[in-house]
């Protein structure tokens, strides 16, 4: 755009200068209008920036008033739904996360106050997320079985594709295929040729304790998770001794991909992707996947020139050989979810009951009789009586994809069911005196295992690694109780407060004084 002409009417003047000399000089006599008029312009464009301005903001606001009205009146049936049932308190925006973001570390406390106050299940918001917490059997049962929650909650997007996690977070076709594949490498002989390598490995661990003998209190956490590392890293990929850095770096970068995805979760912010990869975790991320994966990929190198021994990541070569369809990077995925599935898991069920056992000499004394003699009918009471007051995995959450009619209410597609298996296993409608350790609740009928007790999950998007977790539990625990007695400074379940995690870890640790059996 070209400027405009200015006019001005010049006048020229004669004048003496201070030295005495004349000099000439143009005077504009509507200088002042001038000014006037430019101040006039200043004010004009002034008032027309602000109108603009003001119009901007005007049109802004109109365009997010009606994408709120779009957004609300395309989810009204969900407020709708919502209302059926009383729930916890929900404030605009937020929902009821304001009683996570009050107390962070009250989280569980929080859960089973709402448990107690409601009834299963209940509504609750967070933020524009509408869950359904349910905790009571026959809700579970219909709900767990349904097809459409067989898909995992968005939550598990923020693992992303770099490190895969298998079985555990695939979209319901791809599981479906996999779960089909997977699912007979657990059988009973594959895992009876890995119970040799669960005893070397309780051997192993209960040597480690030596050290240990006598003294005050001490956190069992560090020495049970070597273990289970050390033999879930063996049946899972083989490779045993000869890289023992190598795998604790894949143990470590497995640990610390799982500690930024939950660092991500509880940031709002990085709910985006925008923003997270412009973030250092990301990078951080980035890096220790592609570690993970070139640690995988060896390790399936490895294997399919040796061919040596009986693995799950052998078993699954195996499975997969005439399927086209299933790639390396599948099995690099399947072998990850392996070890993350059951790593923690399983360590976290060695340490409870171990706490348990000390908290109980009388049920020690009876587990050391039972097992000196090879009965192992009361160690499977006494490992189902710790999963039900300490389910490793204390709340799971599904999608919902279509309606799901159950006797209360109506669940509405577009909802999440988050599954609070820890508030069912501790309802006394449920189980009476639910704090109560008492493995002998596990006799007759509690035998058939309805869904009442979940620490697996139910329904056909169960845990695959059930049994693996009690063969491993069982040699390493029975193991112990012959070396050792223990003893817990814990008085009580009620002691036995909770991280707010993904996992149940208690906040002081598993603090135990072992001594030698006499
Ligand atoms: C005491 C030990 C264990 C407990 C309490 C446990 C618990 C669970 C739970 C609750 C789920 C369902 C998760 C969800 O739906 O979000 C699950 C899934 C799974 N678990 Fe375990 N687990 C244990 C041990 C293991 C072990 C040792 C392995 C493997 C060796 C394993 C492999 C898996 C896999 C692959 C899945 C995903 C299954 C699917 O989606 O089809 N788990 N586990």
């Amino acid at each position: 755009m070209g400027h405009r002409p200015r006019h001005f009417h010049l006048i020229c003047h004669r004048r003496e200068n201070q030295h005495g000399h004349e000099e000439a000089f143009v005077q504009d006599p509507n200088a002042g209008h001038l000014r006037e008029r430019l101040t006039f312009f200043k004010r004009y464009a002034e008032s027309t920036n602000m109108l603009t301005e003001w119009k901007i903001f005007e049109v802004t606001m109109i365009v997010f008033l009606l994408w709120c009205i779009r957004y609300y009146w395309g989810r009204r049936r969900l407020y709708q739904m919502a209302r059926q049932r009383p729930g916890p308190l929900a404030l605009p925006l937020i929902g009821s996360a304001f009683y996570l973001m009050r107390s962070p570390k009250d989280a569980f406390d929080t859960m089973f106050k709402f448990a107690k106050q409601f009834k299963s299940p209940t509504p609750a918001w967070l933020g524009p997320m509408l869950f359904f917490m349910v905790w009571d059997p026959k809700s579970l049962k219909v709900i767990l079985n349904d097809t459409n929650t067989l898909g995992k909650h968005n939550f598990y997007k923020f693992v992303g594709n770099l490190i895969g996690l298998g079985l555990i977070m695939h979209e319901v076709p791809k599981w479906r295929r996999h779960r089909r594949t997977i699912l007979p490498i657990f059988n009973r002989n594959i895992l009876k040729a890995f119970t040799d390598v669960f005893a070397r490995h309780a051997l192993i661990l209960a040597d480690e304790l030596e050290e240990r003998i006598g003294q005050r209190s001490f956190d069992i956490y560090r020495y049970c998770s070597g273990c289970v590392n050390d033999f879930i890293y063996e049946t899972g990929l083989g490779v045993r001794g000869q890289s023992q850095s190598s795998k604790e770096n894949y143990i470590s970068c497995l640990d610390r991909a799982k500690n930024i995805v939950f660092l991500r979760i509880n940031n709002i912010f990085y709910h985006s992707d925008w923003i997270f990869n412009l973030s250092s975790l990301s990078r951080e991320y980035k890096k220790i996947c592609e570690y993970i994966y070139t640690h995988v990929h060896m390790a399936i190198q490895q294997h399919n020139h040796t061919n040596s021994s009986n693995t799950f990541l052998q078993a699954l070569i195996a499975a997969t050989k005439e399927d086209p369809e299933f790639t390396e990077k599948d099995l690099q995925d399947e072998i990850n979810a392996f070890v993350i599935a059951g790593k923690d898991t399983t360590t976290l069920t060695m340490c409870y009951t171990l706490i348990m056992l000390g908290m109980h000499p009388d049920v020690q004394k009876k587990l050391y009789d039972a097992v000196i003699v090879g009965d192992e009918d009361l160690l499977d009471r006494v490992l189902r009586e710790t999963l039900r007051i300490f389910p490793p995995a204390p709340c799971i959450s599904r999608k919902v994809d279509a309606d799901i009619a159950l006797d209360s209410c109506t669940i509405p597609a577009g909802s999440s069911v988050a599954i609070a298996i820890i508030a069912l296993h501790r309802d006394p409608e449920v189980w009476p005196e639910p704090l109560k350790f008492y493995p002998d609740r596990f006799l007759g009928e509690r035998a058939r295992e309805p869904y009442d007790w979940l620490p697996f999950s139910g329904g056909p998007r169960n845990c695959v690694g059930r049994q693996y977790a009690f063969m491993a539990l069982k040699v390493i625990i029975s193991t112990l109780v012959k070396k050792y007695e223990f003893s817990t400074e814990y008085k009580s379940v009620e002691d036995i407060k909770f991280k707010p995690n993904l996992v149940l870890e208690p906040v002081k640790g598993f603090l135990v004084s072992i001594n030698l059996r006499k």
